[in-house]
Protein backbone atom coordinates (compact mmCIF):
# COMPACT_ATOMS: atom_id res chain seq x y z
CA UNK A 1 0.00 0.00 0.00
CA UNK A 2 1.55 3.59 -0.66
CA UNK A 3 2.39 5.56 2.15
CA UNK A 4 -1.30 7.26 3.34
CA UNK A 5 -1.67 10.20 5.49
CA UNK A 6 0.34 9.18 8.72
CA UNK A 7 -0.96 10.95 11.74
CA UNK A 8 2.29 12.65 12.19
CA UNK A 9 0.93 15.54 14.49
CA UNK A 10 0.19 13.57 17.52
CA UNK A 11 2.09 12.50 20.42
CA UNK A 12 3.74 8.64 18.88
CA UNK A 13 3.78 7.33 22.22
CA UNK A 14 0.80 8.32 24.10
CA UNK A 15 -1.10 7.57 20.71
CA UNK A 16 0.17 3.79 20.58
CA UNK A 17 -0.01 3.29 24.37
CA UNK A 18 -3.32 4.13 23.95
CA UNK A 19 -4.10 1.97 20.43
CA UNK A 20 -2.39 -0.91 22.38
CA UNK A 21 -4.69 -1.18 25.38
CA UNK A 22 -7.47 -0.83 23.02
CA UNK A 23 -6.74 -3.32 20.71
CA UNK A 24 -5.54 -5.54 23.20
CA UNK A 25 -8.56 -5.81 25.37
CA UNK A 26 -11.31 -6.06 22.29
CA UNK A 27 -13.12 -9.17 21.82
CA UNK A 28 -12.44 -8.85 18.59
CA UNK A 29 -8.61 -8.95 18.70
CA UNK A 30 -7.87 -12.23 17.14
CA UNK A 31 -3.95 -12.48 18.62
CA UNK A 32 -5.36 -13.10 22.05
CA UNK A 33 -3.03 -15.47 23.84
CA UNK A 34 0.12 -14.25 21.57
CA UNK A 35 3.15 -11.87 22.49
CA UNK A 36 2.25 -8.83 19.96
CA UNK A 37 3.76 -5.30 19.44
CA UNK A 38 2.12 -2.88 17.69
CA UNK A 39 3.84 -0.92 14.49
CA UNK A 40 2.22 1.92 12.22
CA UNK A 41 -0.92 2.65 12.53
CA UNK A 42 -1.84 4.68 9.30
CA UNK A 43 -4.75 6.89 8.80
CA UNK A 44 -5.98 5.48 5.53
CA UNK A 45 -9.64 7.57 4.88
CA UNK A 46 -12.10 10.33 6.45
CA UNK A 47 -15.64 10.15 6.24
CA UNK A 48 -17.06 12.83 4.16
CA UNK A 49 -19.60 15.70 5.71
CA UNK A 50 -19.09 15.23 8.98
CA UNK A 51 -19.98 18.79 10.97
CA UNK A 52 -17.71 21.40 12.31
CA UNK A 53 -15.87 19.39 15.60
CA UNK A 54 -15.92 15.57 14.44
CA UNK A 55 -13.67 13.91 12.31
CA UNK A 56 -14.26 10.15 11.41
CA UNK A 57 -11.34 8.37 10.10
CA UNK A 58 -10.44 5.04 9.27
CA UNK A 59 -6.93 3.88 10.82
CA UNK A 60 -5.20 0.59 9.84
CA UNK A 61 -3.17 -0.70 13.03
CA UNK A 62 -0.35 -3.45 12.20
CA UNK A 63 0.12 -5.95 14.59
CA UNK A 64 3.20 -7.90 14.51
CA UNK A 65 3.79 -11.62 16.79
CA UNK A 66 6.55 -12.97 18.29
CA UNK A 67 5.47 -16.07 16.80
CA UNK A 68 6.02 -15.07 13.00
CA UNK A 69 3.71 -13.13 10.88
CA UNK A 70 1.88 -9.71 11.20
CA UNK A 71 -1.75 -8.66 10.86
CA UNK A 72 -3.51 -5.41 10.08
CA UNK A 73 -6.55 -4.30 12.61
CA UNK A 74 -9.46 -1.43 11.07
CA UNK A 75 -10.24 0.64 13.81
CA UNK A 76 -12.61 3.44 12.89
CA UNK A 77 -12.58 6.30 14.86
CA UNK A 78 -14.41 9.36 15.83
CA UNK A 79 -12.27 12.65 16.71
CA UNK A 80 -13.81 14.99 18.66
CA UNK A 81 -12.89 18.49 19.46
CA UNK A 82 -15.29 18.25 22.85
CA UNK A 83 -15.18 15.49 25.23
CA UNK A 84 -18.70 13.22 24.70
CA UNK A 85 -19.89 11.75 27.88
CA UNK A 86 -21.98 9.12 26.20
CA UNK A 87 -18.86 7.87 24.87
CA UNK A 88 -16.85 7.34 27.69
CA UNK A 89 -16.87 3.66 27.44
CA UNK A 90 -15.82 3.66 24.28
CA UNK A 91 -12.86 6.00 24.27
CA UNK A 92 -9.12 5.39 22.94
CA UNK A 93 -7.41 8.15 24.03
CA UNK A 94 -7.16 12.00 24.15
CA UNK A 95 -4.79 13.59 21.81
CA UNK A 96 -3.24 16.30 19.92
CA UNK A 97 -5.36 16.44 16.12
CA UNK A 98 -3.95 19.13 13.19
CA UNK A 99 -7.67 19.51 12.66
CA UNK A 100 -8.85 20.11 15.81
CA UNK A 101 -6.36 20.65 18.42
CA UNK A 102 -6.93 18.53 21.50
CA UNK A 103 -9.35 16.09 20.34
CA UNK A 104 -11.17 13.68 22.30
CA UNK A 105 -10.67 10.01 20.33
CA UNK A 106 -13.41 7.33 20.58
CA UNK A 107 -14.57 4.22 18.59
CA UNK A 108 -16.63 5.50 16.01
CA UNK A 109 -18.68 2.05 15.64
CA UNK A 110 -19.98 3.07 19.49
CA UNK A 111 -20.96 6.86 17.64
CA UNK A 112 -24.35 7.44 16.06
CA UNK A 113 -23.40 10.38 14.76
CA UNK A 114 -19.95 8.43 13.40
CA UNK A 115 -22.72 5.93 11.94
CA UNK A 116 -25.41 7.83 10.59
CA UNK A 117 -22.23 9.74 8.54
CA UNK A 118 -21.39 6.44 7.36
CA UNK A 119 -24.86 5.24 6.57
CA UNK A 120 -25.30 8.70 4.43
CA UNK A 121 -21.73 7.92 2.09
CA UNK A 122 -23.34 4.25 1.36
CA UNK A 123 -26.34 5.91 -0.18
CA UNK A 124 -24.77 8.48 -1.94
CA UNK A 125 -21.34 7.70 -2.47
CA UNK A 126 -18.87 10.79 -2.08
CA UNK A 127 -17.89 12.07 -5.75
CA UNK A 128 -14.24 10.52 -7.14
CA UNK A 129 -12.58 13.73 -6.07
CA UNK A 130 -13.89 13.79 -2.57
CA UNK A 131 -13.60 10.17 -1.72
CA UNK A 132 -10.12 9.63 -1.67
CA UNK A 133 -9.08 6.19 -0.66
CA UNK A 134 -12.84 5.05 0.28
CA UNK A 135 -15.06 3.67 -2.25
CA UNK A 136 -18.50 2.60 -1.01
CA UNK A 137 -20.64 0.09 -2.97
CA UNK A 138 -24.46 -0.30 -3.32
CA UNK A 139 -26.41 -3.14 -4.63
CA UNK A 140 -29.65 -2.06 -6.79
CA UNK A 141 -32.74 -3.09 -5.06
CA UNK A 142 -32.90 -1.46 -1.41
CA UNK A 143 -33.63 1.78 -0.48
CA UNK A 144 -31.74 2.68 2.83
CA UNK A 145 -33.59 3.88 6.05
CA UNK A 146 -31.52 7.52 6.40
CA UNK A 147 -33.27 8.09 9.61
CA UNK A 148 -32.47 4.66 11.43
CA UNK A 149 -30.06 5.08 14.25
CA UNK A 150 -27.29 2.85 15.03
CA UNK A 151 -27.16 0.01 17.45
CA UNK A 152 -23.48 -1.36 17.76
CA UNK A 153 -23.65 -5.55 18.35
CA UNK A 154 -22.46 -6.71 21.93
CA UNK A 155 -22.17 -10.56 21.16
CA UNK A 156 -19.03 -12.25 20.82
CA UNK A 157 -17.73 -11.18 17.65
CA UNK A 158 -14.68 -11.42 15.48
CA UNK A 159 -15.72 -8.35 13.70
CA UNK A 160 -18.05 -5.71 14.96
CA UNK A 161 -21.70 -5.34 13.86
CA UNK A 162 -23.60 -2.30 13.55
CA UNK A 163 -28.08 -2.55 13.41
CA UNK A 164 -29.63 0.50 12.14
CA UNK A 165 -32.81 0.80 13.09
CA UNK A 166 -34.36 -2.50 11.67
CA UNK A 167 -33.47 -1.95 8.25
CA UNK A 168 -29.71 -2.64 7.40
CA UNK A 169 -26.74 -4.31 9.32
CA UNK A 170 -23.16 -3.18 8.76
CA UNK A 171 -20.35 -5.78 9.81
CA UNK A 172 -16.79 -3.86 10.21
CA UNK A 173 -14.41 -6.21 9.36
CA UNK A 174 -11.45 -6.03 11.95
CA UNK A 175 -8.69 -8.09 10.64
CA UNK A 176 -8.24 -7.15 7.05
CA UNK A 177 -6.21 -8.31 4.32
CA UNK A 178 -5.78 -6.92 1.05
CA UNK A 179 -7.78 -8.83 -1.46
CA UNK A 180 -11.35 -10.42 -1.82
CA UNK A 181 -13.34 -10.65 1.41
CA UNK A 182 -14.87 -14.37 0.78
CA UNK A 183 -18.70 -12.59 3.14
CA UNK A 184 -18.60 -10.16 0.60
CA UNK A 185 -17.90 -12.16 -2.48
CA UNK A 186 -20.43 -15.16 -1.60
CA UNK A 187 -23.09 -12.76 -0.14
CA UNK A 188 -22.86 -10.87 -3.27
CA UNK A 189 -23.58 -14.51 -5.50
CA UNK A 190 -26.43 -15.81 -3.37
CA UNK A 191 -28.09 -12.18 -3.38
CA UNK A 192 -27.75 -11.78 -6.99
CA UNK A 193 -29.19 -16.02 -7.48
CA UNK A 194 -31.89 -14.99 -5.45
CA UNK A 195 -30.78 -17.64 -2.71
CA UNK A 196 -33.41 -17.86 0.81
CA UNK A 197 -31.02 -18.71 2.58
CA UNK A 198 -28.64 -15.58 2.92
CA UNK A 199 -29.42 -12.02 4.64
CA UNK A 200 -29.23 -10.20 1.02
CA UNK A 201 -26.26 -7.62 0.26
CA UNK A 202 -27.10 -4.29 -0.13
CA UNK A 203 -23.41 -2.57 -0.11
CA UNK A 204 -19.65 -2.79 0.57
CA UNK A 205 -16.91 -0.35 1.77
CA UNK A 206 -13.41 -0.59 -0.36
CA UNK A 207 -10.27 0.66 0.22
CA UNK A 208 -8.89 1.05 -2.98
CA UNK A 209 -5.32 2.10 -2.96
CA UNK A 210 -4.94 3.28 -7.30
CA UNK A 211 -0.85 3.15 -6.93
CA UNK A 212 -0.67 0.05 -6.03
CA UNK A 213 -3.71 -1.89 -7.35
CA UNK A 214 -5.03 -3.14 -4.31
CA UNK A 215 -8.17 -3.34 -2.44
CA UNK A 216 -8.91 -3.56 1.14
CA UNK A 217 -12.58 -4.68 2.05
CA UNK A 218 -13.40 -3.33 4.99
CA UNK A 219 -16.94 -3.72 5.46
CA UNK A 220 -20.07 -5.41 4.33
CA UNK A 221 -23.67 -3.55 4.53
CA UNK A 222 -26.53 -6.20 4.28
CA UNK A 223 -29.96 -6.74 5.12
CA UNK A 224 -30.88 -6.99 9.26
CA UNK A 225 -32.96 -9.85 10.22
CA UNK A 226 -34.19 -8.20 13.31
CA UNK A 227 -36.48 -10.77 14.24
CA UNK A 228 -34.83 -13.91 13.66
CA UNK A 229 -33.31 -15.76 16.51
CA UNK A 230 -29.52 -17.16 16.84
CA UNK A 231 -29.56 -21.18 16.13
CA UNK A 232 -26.84 -21.67 19.02
CA UNK A 233 -29.23 -19.92 21.47
CA UNK A 234 -32.42 -22.47 19.90
CA UNK A 235 -30.16 -25.42 20.45
CA UNK A 236 -29.13 -24.23 23.99
CA UNK A 237 -32.67 -23.83 25.19
CA UNK A 238 -33.69 -27.18 23.91
CA UNK A 239 -31.14 -28.37 26.06
CA UNK A 240 -31.76 -26.63 29.32
CA UNK A 241 -35.46 -28.13 28.30
CA UNK A 242 -33.98 -31.62 28.62
CA UNK A 243 -32.31 -30.87 31.48
CA UNK A 244 -35.45 -29.90 33.59
CA UNK A 245 -36.88 -32.99 32.62
CA UNK A 246 -33.94 -35.30 32.54
CA UNK A 247 -35.75 -38.72 33.30
CA UNK A 248 -37.80 -37.68 29.96
CA UNK A 249 -36.26 -38.40 26.17
CA UNK A 250 -35.37 -35.81 23.94
CA UNK A 251 -38.52 -36.32 21.54
CA UNK A 252 -40.54 -36.50 24.28
CA UNK A 253 -39.62 -32.71 25.56
CA UNK A 254 -41.28 -29.88 24.89
CA UNK A 255 -38.50 -27.91 22.43
CA UNK A 256 -36.99 -30.65 20.69
CA UNK A 257 -34.47 -29.61 18.25
CA UNK A 258 -34.32 -32.30 15.73
CA UNK A 259 -37.01 -30.63 12.99
CA UNK A 260 -34.95 -27.66 13.45
CA UNK A 261 -31.37 -29.25 12.91
CA UNK A 262 -33.07 -31.26 9.77
CA UNK A 263 -34.23 -28.15 8.15
CA UNK A 264 -30.99 -27.00 8.53
CA UNK A 265 -29.09 -29.87 7.14
CA UNK A 266 -31.69 -29.14 4.17
CA UNK A 267 -30.47 -25.52 4.38
CA UNK A 268 -27.05 -26.22 4.07
CA UNK A 269 -27.31 -28.87 1.10
CA UNK A 270 -29.02 -26.25 -1.05
CA UNK A 271 -25.97 -23.48 0.07
CA UNK A 272 -23.97 -25.73 -1.23
CA UNK A 273 -26.13 -26.29 -4.28
CA UNK A 274 -26.11 -23.08 -5.18
CA UNK A 275 -22.21 -22.63 -4.30
CA UNK A 276 -21.54 -24.99 -7.00
CA UNK A 277 -23.12 -23.17 -9.04
CA UNK A 278 -21.80 -20.00 -9.14
CA UNK A 279 -18.28 -21.09 -8.28
CA UNK A 280 -15.77 -23.20 -9.46
CA UNK A 281 -16.08 -26.89 -8.64
CA UNK A 282 -12.94 -29.02 -8.97
CA UNK A 283 -11.74 -32.53 -8.45
CA UNK A 284 -8.67 -33.03 -6.03
CA UNK A 285 -6.35 -36.05 -7.03
CA UNK A 286 -4.61 -38.27 -4.64
CA UNK A 287 -1.54 -36.04 -4.29
CA UNK A 288 -3.68 -33.13 -3.63
CA UNK A 289 -5.05 -35.32 -0.72
CA UNK A 290 -1.93 -36.02 0.75
CA UNK A 291 -1.51 -32.38 1.14
CA UNK A 292 -4.82 -32.28 3.00
CA UNK A 293 -3.95 -34.73 5.22
CA UNK A 294 -0.21 -32.43 5.17
CA UNK A 295 -1.81 -29.54 6.20
CA UNK A 296 -4.47 -31.16 8.63
CA UNK A 297 -1.45 -33.25 10.84
CA UNK A 298 0.74 -29.55 10.98
CA UNK A 299 -1.83 -28.13 12.23
CA UNK A 300 -2.78 -30.44 15.04
CA UNK A 301 1.80 -30.37 15.57
CA UNK A 302 1.02 -26.52 16.21
CA UNK A 303 -2.22 -27.05 18.61
CA UNK A 304 -0.16 -29.06 20.91
CA UNK A 305 2.64 -26.56 21.46
CA UNK A 306 -0.36 -24.46 22.57
CA UNK A 307 -2.48 -27.44 24.36
CA UNK A 308 -0.67 -29.61 25.48
CA UNK A 309 -3.52 -31.35 27.00
CA UNK A 310 -3.76 -32.53 23.66
CA UNK A 311 -1.17 -34.95 23.49
CA UNK A 312 -3.03 -37.87 24.56
CA UNK A 313 -5.22 -37.77 21.78
CA UNK A 314 -2.23 -36.83 18.87
CA UNK A 315 -1.48 -40.33 17.88
CA UNK A 316 -5.67 -40.91 17.24
CA UNK A 317 -6.36 -37.86 15.66
CA UNK A 318 -3.12 -39.03 13.29
CA UNK A 319 -4.89 -41.97 12.17
CA UNK A 320 -7.86 -40.39 11.30
CA UNK A 321 -5.96 -37.29 9.11
CA UNK A 322 -3.96 -40.27 7.18
CA UNK A 323 -6.89 -42.21 6.52
CA UNK A 324 -7.66 -39.66 3.97
CA UNK A 325 -4.58 -41.37 1.80
CA UNK A 326 -7.03 -44.05 1.13
CA UNK A 327 -9.20 -41.70 -0.73
CA UNK A 328 -8.59 -41.44 -5.09
CA UNK A 329 -10.46 -38.08 -5.71
CA UNK A 330 -12.36 -35.26 -3.60
CA UNK A 331 -14.58 -32.97 -5.02
CA UNK A 332 -14.17 -29.56 -3.42
CA UNK A 333 -16.00 -26.11 -4.27
CA UNK A 334 -16.58 -22.72 -2.30
CA UNK A 335 -17.83 -23.54 1.18
CA UNK A 336 -18.99 -21.57 4.33
CA UNK A 337 -15.46 -22.57 6.28
CA UNK A 338 -16.46 -21.99 9.41
CA UNK A 339 -20.08 -22.96 9.92
CA UNK A 340 -21.77 -23.66 13.78
CA UNK A 341 -24.80 -23.12 15.19
CA UNK A 342 -23.62 -19.25 16.12
CA UNK A 343 -23.50 -18.74 12.31
CA UNK A 344 -27.05 -19.95 11.77
CA UNK A 345 -30.43 -17.69 12.30
CA UNK A 346 -34.04 -18.89 12.43
CA UNK A 347 -36.13 -16.74 10.39
CA UNK A 348 -40.25 -17.25 10.24
CA UNK A 349 -39.27 -17.91 6.38
CA UNK A 350 -36.53 -20.44 7.48
CA UNK A 351 -33.12 -21.06 8.30
CA UNK A 352 -30.66 -18.35 7.28
CA UNK A 353 -26.83 -18.86 7.14
CA UNK A 354 -24.40 -15.96 8.09
CA UNK A 355 -20.46 -14.93 8.39
CA UNK A 356 -18.58 -16.29 5.21
CA UNK A 357 -15.30 -15.63 5.96
CA UNK A 358 -14.18 -18.39 7.23
CA UNK A 359 -12.37 -19.41 10.27
CA UNK A 360 -10.58 -16.02 11.32
CA UNK A 361 -7.34 -17.76 11.87
CA UNK A 362 -6.36 -18.75 8.93
CA UNK A 363 -5.08 -16.42 5.89
CA UNK A 364 -7.10 -15.16 3.44
CA UNK A 365 -5.69 -16.97 0.43
CA UNK A 366 -6.72 -20.72 2.28
CA UNK A 367 -9.89 -19.36 3.16
CA UNK A 368 -10.49 -18.26 -0.55
CA UNK A 369 -9.46 -22.01 -1.65
CA UNK A 370 -12.25 -24.46 -2.19
CA UNK A 371 -12.59 -27.05 -0.08
CA UNK A 372 -14.83 -30.23 0.32
CA UNK A 373 -18.79 -29.29 1.84
CA UNK A 374 -18.09 -32.03 4.50
CA UNK A 375 -16.10 -29.57 6.60
CA UNK A 376 -19.21 -27.57 7.19
CA UNK A 377 -21.36 -30.29 7.76
CA UNK A 378 -18.14 -31.68 10.76
CA UNK A 379 -18.66 -27.35 11.77
CA UNK A 380 -22.42 -28.18 12.13
CA UNK A 381 -22.28 -31.50 13.96
CA UNK A 382 -19.28 -30.25 16.76
CA UNK A 383 -21.52 -27.59 17.12
CA UNK A 384 -24.48 -30.67 18.32
CA UNK A 385 -21.74 -31.49 20.32
CA UNK A 386 -21.08 -28.54 22.10
CA UNK A 387 -24.26 -27.14 22.65
CA UNK A 388 -24.92 -30.12 25.91
CA UNK A 389 -21.70 -29.65 27.25
CA UNK A 390 -22.26 -25.94 27.22
CA UNK A 391 -25.15 -26.38 29.29
CA UNK A 392 -23.96 -28.30 31.83
CA UNK A 393 -20.74 -26.76 32.46
CA UNK A 394 -22.76 -23.53 33.01
CA UNK A 395 -25.19 -25.13 35.36
CA UNK A 396 -22.40 -26.69 37.71
CA UNK A 397 -23.63 -30.44 36.48
CA UNK A 398 -20.15 -31.87 37.25
CA UNK A 399 -21.15 -33.57 40.39
CA UNK A 400 -21.26 -37.36 40.54
CA UNK A 401 -24.69 -37.52 41.42
CA UNK A 402 -27.29 -39.90 40.08
CA UNK A 403 -29.26 -36.67 38.62
CA UNK A 404 -26.01 -35.27 36.71
CA UNK A 405 -25.44 -39.09 35.32
CA UNK A 406 -28.88 -39.18 34.23
CA UNK A 407 -28.36 -35.57 32.59
CA UNK A 408 -25.02 -36.37 31.10
CA UNK A 409 -26.71 -39.14 29.11
CA UNK A 410 -29.83 -37.22 28.07
CA UNK A 411 -26.67 -34.53 26.58
CA UNK A 412 -25.22 -37.16 24.76
CA UNK A 413 -28.62 -38.51 23.22
CA UNK A 414 -29.58 -34.66 22.64
CA UNK A 415 -26.25 -34.20 20.54
CA UNK A 416 -26.38 -37.81 18.85
CA UNK A 417 -30.27 -36.85 17.74
CA UNK A 418 -29.73 -33.65 16.32
CA UNK A 419 -26.32 -34.47 14.34
CA UNK A 420 -28.50 -37.65 13.18
CA UNK A 421 -31.66 -35.54 12.15
CA UNK A 422 -28.92 -33.03 10.34
CA UNK A 423 -27.02 -35.23 8.55
CA UNK A 424 -29.84 -37.18 7.42
CA UNK A 425 -31.44 -34.34 5.65
CA UNK A 426 -28.60 -32.54 4.18
CA UNK A 427 -27.62 -36.07 2.30
CA UNK A 428 -31.51 -36.40 1.37
CA UNK A 429 -31.52 -33.30 -0.09
CA UNK A 430 -28.60 -33.61 -2.01
CA UNK A 431 -30.00 -36.91 -2.90
CA UNK A 432 -26.79 -38.85 -1.81
CA UNK A 433 -25.72 -41.60 1.25
CA UNK A 434 -22.65 -41.18 3.23
CA UNK A 435 -20.10 -44.04 1.33
CA UNK A 436 -17.24 -45.46 3.10
CA UNK A 437 -14.83 -42.08 1.18
CA UNK A 438 -17.32 -39.45 2.55
CA UNK A 439 -17.29 -41.24 5.95
CA UNK A 440 -13.42 -40.81 5.80
CA UNK A 441 -13.25 -37.25 4.62
CA UNK A 442 -16.62 -36.18 7.39
CA UNK A 443 -14.38 -38.11 9.79
CA UNK A 444 -11.15 -36.07 9.54
CA UNK A 445 -12.54 -32.90 9.39
CA UNK A 446 -14.37 -33.90 12.18
CA UNK A 447 -10.89 -34.36 13.70
CA UNK A 448 -9.38 -30.98 12.27
CA UNK A 449 -12.29 -28.70 13.62
CA UNK A 450 -12.04 -30.55 17.48
CA UNK A 451 -8.26 -29.41 16.94
CA UNK A 452 -8.82 -25.99 15.80
CA UNK A 453 -11.49 -25.93 18.61
CA UNK A 454 -8.78 -26.37 21.43
CA UNK A 455 -6.64 -24.15 20.17
CA UNK A 456 -9.58 -21.57 19.92
CA UNK A 457 -10.72 -22.37 23.60
CA UNK A 458 -7.28 -21.87 25.00
CA UNK A 459 -7.10 -18.57 23.43
CA UNK A 460 -10.31 -17.39 23.86
CA UNK A 461 -12.42 -19.31 26.89
CA UNK A 462 -9.95 -21.32 28.43
CA UNK A 463 -12.85 -22.30 30.67
CA UNK A 464 -14.25 -23.93 28.10
CA UNK A 465 -11.44 -25.96 26.96
CA UNK A 466 -12.70 -28.56 28.43
CA UNK A 467 -15.52 -29.42 25.78
CA UNK A 468 -12.93 -30.13 22.43
CA UNK A 469 -10.39 -32.02 24.70
CA UNK A 470 -13.58 -34.38 26.71
CA UNK A 471 -15.41 -35.05 22.85
CA UNK A 472 -11.88 -35.95 21.93
CA UNK A 473 -11.65 -38.33 25.31
CA UNK A 474 -15.17 -39.98 24.96
CA UNK A 475 -14.19 -40.84 21.10
CA UNK A 476 -10.98 -42.74 22.03
N1 LIG B 1 -28.13 -10.15 8.73
C1 LIG B 1 -28.21 -10.31 10.04
N2 LIG B 1 -29.30 -9.92 10.73
C2 LIG B 1 -29.37 -10.09 12.08
N3 LIG B 1 -28.39 -10.60 12.82
C3 LIG B 1 -27.28 -11.00 12.19
C4 LIG B 1 -27.12 -10.89 10.78
N4 LIG B 1 -25.91 -11.37 10.43
C5 LIG B 1 -25.33 -11.77 11.57
N5 LIG B 1 -26.15 -11.55 12.63
C6 LIG B 1 -25.87 -11.83 14.04
O1 LIG B 1 -24.63 -11.24 14.35
C7 LIG B 1 -23.76 -12.21 14.93
C8 LIG B 1 -22.37 -11.93 14.44
O2 LIG B 1 -22.35 -12.01 13.04
P1 LIG B 1 -21.16 -12.72 12.28
O3 LIG B 1 -21.35 -12.48 10.82
O4 LIG B 1 -21.03 -14.14 12.72
O5 LIG B 1 -19.93 -11.85 12.82
P2 LIG B 1 -18.39 -12.22 13.05
O6 LIG B 1 -17.77 -12.33 11.69
O7 LIG B 1 -17.89 -11.04 13.80
O8 LIG B 1 -18.30 -13.51 13.86
C9 LIG B 1 -24.30 -13.57 14.45
O9 LIG B 1 -24.08 -14.57 15.40
C10 LIG B 1 -25.77 -13.31 14.28
O10 LIG B 1 -26.46 -13.64 15.48
O1 LIG C 1 -18.16 -16.99 14.92
P1 LIG C 1 -16.70 -16.86 14.67
O2 LIG C 1 -16.36 -16.71 13.22
O3 LIG C 1 -16.05 -15.81 15.50
O4 LIG C 1 -16.12 -18.32 15.07
C1 LIG C 1 -15.21 -18.53 16.14
O5 LIG C 1 -15.88 -18.45 17.38
C2 LIG C 1 -16.85 -19.51 17.65
C3 LIG C 1 -17.42 -19.28 19.04
O6 LIG C 1 -18.09 -18.07 19.11
C4 LIG C 1 -16.19 -20.88 17.58
O7 LIG C 1 -17.19 -21.89 17.72
C5 LIG C 1 -17.05 -22.85 18.75
O8 LIG C 1 -17.94 -22.49 19.82
C6 LIG C 1 -19.32 -22.54 19.45
C7 LIG C 1 -20.11 -22.19 20.70
O9 LIG C 1 -19.82 -20.88 21.12
C8 LIG C 1 -19.73 -23.92 18.96
O10 LIG C 1 -21.09 -23.92 18.55
C9 LIG C 1 -18.85 -24.29 17.78
O11 LIG C 1 -19.19 -25.62 17.36
C10 LIG C 1 -17.40 -24.22 18.20
O12 LIG C 1 -16.54 -24.50 17.08
C11 LIG C 1 -15.57 -21.03 16.20
O13 LIG C 1 -14.95 -22.31 16.15
C12 LIG C 1 -14.56 -19.89 15.99
O14 LIG C 1 -14.00 -19.98 14.69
Amino acid sequence: MAEADRPDDRDGAAVNDDIRRWVGEARWFGGKGREWTLGDVRRVGELPDAPAGLRVRIELAEISYADGGTELYQLPLAYYAEPQDRLGHALVGEWHDDDLGRAWVYDALHDRESMALWLRAFAAPPSSTARGLLDFHTLPGHELDLEAHSTLFSGEQSNSSVAFGEDALMKVFRKVTPGVNPDIAIHQVLTEAASTHVAALYGWLDLVDEETNTTIQLAMLQQFLRTASDGWDLALASVRNLFAEADLHADEVGGDFAGEAARLGAALAEVHADLAAHFPVERRDAAAIDDLAEAMEARLDEALVVVPDLAPYADGLRERFAALRGLDAVEVQQVHGDLHLGQTLRTVRGWKIVDFEGEPAKPLAVRLEPDSVWRDVAGMLRSFDYAPRVVALSGGSLELDAEAEQRSYRAAEWAQRNRTAFLDAYTEERGEVVGTASATLLDAYLADKVVYEAVYEARNRPGWLSIPLSALEESS
